[in-house]
């Protein structure tokens, strides 16, 4: 298994009280399926992603991802595994305005220990043309294909993406999840997305729903849709 999440809890403090946000998450992910978490505002979907992607710190139980269990990590090497094993693709785009297009993926793969070429990315992206722009001179939707080319440039074994599509009119939220599914057969990348559009659950292997901090339902696709062919 790629990924195994066993029983995992994270509560923050709300002055005296404490709010509950995981109340003991499992879930399975297989190396090269796409896994969607889906769930209302406020389930904990951000909370359990962070936690996967070693951005926040469970209470406890466990994280592995291939092999490695990920909530046993000691600060230098969460570091590691951030850099080198997982890619973040969010709703917000997080460019850096004064860098091109190719310096702001080449701020990541800078410092990573296996990437890609700027132009193979760009390229996967189909953004070649747009190497030398600034994110202020592109679209909302090339602006979330930057971010995604800055996440595979690492090439990582694990995409995270957090309401990739949020941000985006409905013909460029398909042609992001179109993306990704390229990605995901191109790179054979593992990806687990997050997302309140129940309709995105079609293009995963696997759809967790997430509600109140539990998964109440996990269902397994054997054959998926493609993303263009999605609608909502
Ligand atoms: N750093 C934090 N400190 C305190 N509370 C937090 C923190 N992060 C998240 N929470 C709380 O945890 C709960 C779950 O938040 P989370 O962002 O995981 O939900 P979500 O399902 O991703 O929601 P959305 O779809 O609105 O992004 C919320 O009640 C939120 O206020």
């Amino acid at each position: 298994m790629f990924i195994t999440v066993e029983n995992l809890k994270k509560s923050y403090l709300m002055g005296e009280s404490k709010n509950e946000v995981l109340k003991g998450v499992s879930l399975t992910l297989e190396k090269g399926e796409i896994g969607v978490i889906l769930g209302p505002s406020g389930s904990g979907k951000s909370t359990l992603m962070n936690i996967i992607g070693g951005v926040d710190h469970a209470d406890s139980g466990s994280v592995h991802v291939d092999g490695v269990e990920i909530t046993a990590l000691d600060d230098d090497a969460l570091t590691d595994y951030r850099r080198n094993s997982v890619g973040f693709v969010f709703q917000f785009y997080n460019l850096i305005p004064n860098l091109t297009v190719a310096e702001n993926i080449e701020v990541v793969s800078n410092i990573s220990k296996s990437a890609l070429n700027t132009d193979t990315v760009l390229e996967a992206v189909g953004l070649e043309e747009k190497k030398r722009s600034f994110p202020k001179q592109l679209s909302g939707g090339e602006q979330q294909r930057v971010s995604i080319a800055r996440a595979i440039v690492k090439n990582p074994k694990l995409l995270l993406c957090d309401e990739p599509t949020g941000a985006l009119d409905y013909e460029t939220a398909r042609g992001m999840l179109s993306l990704l599914q390229k990605i995901n057969s191109d790179f054979g990348t593992t990806i687990l997305m997050v997302t309140h559009n129940t309709a995105i659950s079609g293009m995963a292997n696997k759809v967790y729903k997430l509600r109140d901090g539990e998964i109440v339902e996990t269902i397994r696709h054997d054959e998926t849709v493609a993303a263009e062919r999605i609608e909502w």
